[in-house]
């Protein structure tokens, strides 16, 4: 059995393979639905989407698909350019219809080596890819189509690894990393892309023949010759395990995340094994979701640029929640002049609310010191405190990383803040974190980053279930910090991008349990409310729950905020 609802849209069974030779009728890469492009890892947006693969038929022509083509060494050759091989001479025909080529493609190798920076040296894809474009001059078209193909291998690494398995003849953990970045990269392009199968498999063979050798490139060859007889709904037939009897796995391999992970989804979305077992879960549509590519959201900074205007200047739309978000089209965030000059900054809409939500919310008394407890890199402490200027507010952001700390600077530059390198936990022993000082507070704590999985390709297989416990304490500790820092009556909110109920809806009630700290009705901001309308709230919940807004990629379009409002208990 299989989820109707946001499944992986592979080659469709039954549409059947293009007939003929390619070359007519060759699908197209590129941007084949016309839709919004990978984000650059530098922020841009010349990416492009991982092509989910729907079969039988050119895309060629269709509305809002530039033709790429091919492509040097991406899809068919005209005798013409034929390649030769190192030695000058025509390259044997291979049974693809490919010939042996001097070089590989390079896009696949660029590929290639950021898969297995990543592998291998823990590498981080959004920090390896961008200087590597530089370094091999690689721009346009083909840097998007690196990104393309780096980050579409490692979002569906849990669904291309049964597959690989199925089809090797080797187990697939005893197969060497590099060979199994070749083979993930094949199949990703084999099962998620438009990329001509012949042109996937020799493009990816002579990468592996260059980067590995000759032994490694014919098991490749073997192994994608493989997966590429079947579509990507008929292999999830075969490799996952049916979703009545088991549909944590099920779901774990059909939307490539690991199983605690999905365990994690259910949970915060009230999902019961029986309720996933029964199909069409939302638990199915957030996972989902997380394979899809973010937008780039800006953040029209209040007393210097406002969001009509910012969204006039880059032909972009108003956010839907947050009165300040622009959501940036296709383009390149580097080339906004008002990001440039300190009128707008990147930031995702959910993060823009949670801040919003703090500065806004009704407070009684005094109002004019505010705290960052959890500062780095900026992006919120930059909202505060343009928010603030305007009411006279000084903001103080405290980050414990010198070099984060240096990023909230060039943040804040221009603004009433101070910037304190110290441990947020030294509330009442530092100089300049008095308790009872601040009467807003914002603790957005260090947390697993799973609500934020679609901008990071790899985290999802890093972080592990034994991170959450040290994580809980921390941020268990930072609040307890934050509310000693606010003062009787002051505000608290207590922020991640994550939705495990340990860093959030359980944390937030132990917290609330043992300091007094009073729960506050999100919903006392109009943005909050609209948010929360999307996400009603069971009848009979808890006060911590009933209280905190929880946003998703699938339900608002936003990273997966929490978001609890608390009151510190007057004396
Ligand atoms: C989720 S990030 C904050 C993001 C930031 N608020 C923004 O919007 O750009 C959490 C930050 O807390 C910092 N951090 C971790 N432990 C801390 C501690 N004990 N005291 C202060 N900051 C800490 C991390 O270095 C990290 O920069």
């Amino acid at each position: 059995m299989s989820e109707g609802d946001g499944r992986p849209q592979g080659r469709r069974p039954g549409s059947g393979r293009p007939e003929g030779p390619r070359g007519a009728g060759r699908p197209e890469r590129g941007r084949p639905d016309g839709s919004r492009g990978e984000t650059r890892p530098d922020g841009s947006g010349d990416g492009r989407p991982g092509q989910h693969r729907a079969r039988g038929g050119s895309g060629r022509g269709r509305p809002g698909a530039p033709d790429r083509g091919a492509g040097p060494d991406r899809g068919e050759r005209s005798g013409s350019d034929r390649p030769r091989n190192e030695s000058g001479h025509e390259g044997n025909k291979r049974s693809w219809g490919t010939y042996q080529k001097a070089t590989p493609d390079p896009a696949r190798r660029a590929a290639f080596d950021v898969l297995v920076a990543v592998a291998a040296r823990d590498a981080y894809a959004n920090l390896t890819l961008p200087p590597l474009l530089v370094e091999r001059r690689l721009t346009g078209r083909d840097a998007a189509f690196v990104t393309e193909l780096t980050y579409g291998t490692l979002r569906h690494r849990g669904t291309l690894d049964p597959i690989l398995a199925a089809g090797s003849s080797r187990p697939i953990d005893k197969v060497d990393l590099r060979v199994l970045q070749a083979l993930r990269l094949g199949a990703y392009q084999l099962l998620f892309t438009r990329v001509p199968d012949h042109a996937a498999v020799a493009g990816t063979v002579e990468v592996a023949r260059v980067a590995l050798t000759d032994g490694p490139a014919r098991f490749v060859n073997a192994v994608l010759r493989r997966v590429s007889e079947r579509d990507l709904d008929t292999w999830l037939d075969e490799v996952t395990p049916d979703l009545a009897a088991d549909p944590i796995a099920h779901l774990a391999i059909r939307y490539s995340h690991p199983e605690w992970v999905v365990r994690t989804f259910a949970d915060a979305l009230g999902e019961d094994t029986a309720r996933l077992a029964a199909g069409e879960s939302e638990t199915g549509r957030a996972l989902a979701a997380d394979n899809e590519r973010p937008g780039v959201d800006l953040t029209a900074r209040p007393g210097r640029i406002d969001a009509k205007e910012l969204a006039a200047d880059v032909a972009g739309e108003p956010g839907r929640w947050s009165p300040v978000a622009v959501k940036l089209p296709e383009g390149a965030p580097g080339n906004v002049a008002a990001i440039a000059d300190g009128r707008a900054h990147v930031q995702d809409e959910g993060s823009q609310l949670c801040a919003w939500t703090l500065a806004t919310a009704p407070l009684e008394g005094e109002d004019t010191r505010w705290l960052d407890l959890c500062a780095g890199p900026g992006g919120k402490a930059g909202l505060l405190a343009s928010i603030g200027a305007a009411r006279g507010v000084h903001l103080t952001a405290v980050e414990v990383s010198e070099h984060r700390a240096k990023l909230v600077e060039s943040a804040v530059a221009g603004l009433p803040v101070t910037v304190l390198t110290v441990d947020g936990r030294d509330v009442g022993t530092h100089p300049e974190l008095p308790e009872g000082g601040f009467d807003r507070v914002l603790v957005d704590a260090p947390c697993t980053g799973l609500g934020a999985l679609r901008r990071r390709p790899e985290a999802r297989w890093r972080r592990q279930p034994g991170d959450v416990p040290a994580l809980a304490k921390l941020q268990r500790e930072l609040l307890t910090a934050a509310l000693r820092a606010a003062r009787p009556g002051g505000l608290v909110a207590y922020v991640t991008c994550s939705p495990h109920l340990a860093e959030t809806r359980v944390l937030v009630a132990d917290v609330c349990r043992r300091t007094g700290a009073e729960p506050v009705d999100v919903r006392i901001v109009p943005e909050a409310a609209a948010a929360a309308d999307v996400n009603p709230i069971p009848e009979g919940a808890s006060a911590a729950r009933a209280a905190a807004l929880q946003l998703w990629p699938h339900r608002h379009g936003t990273d997966a905020m929490f978001l609890s409002l608390l009151r510190k208990p007057a004396e």
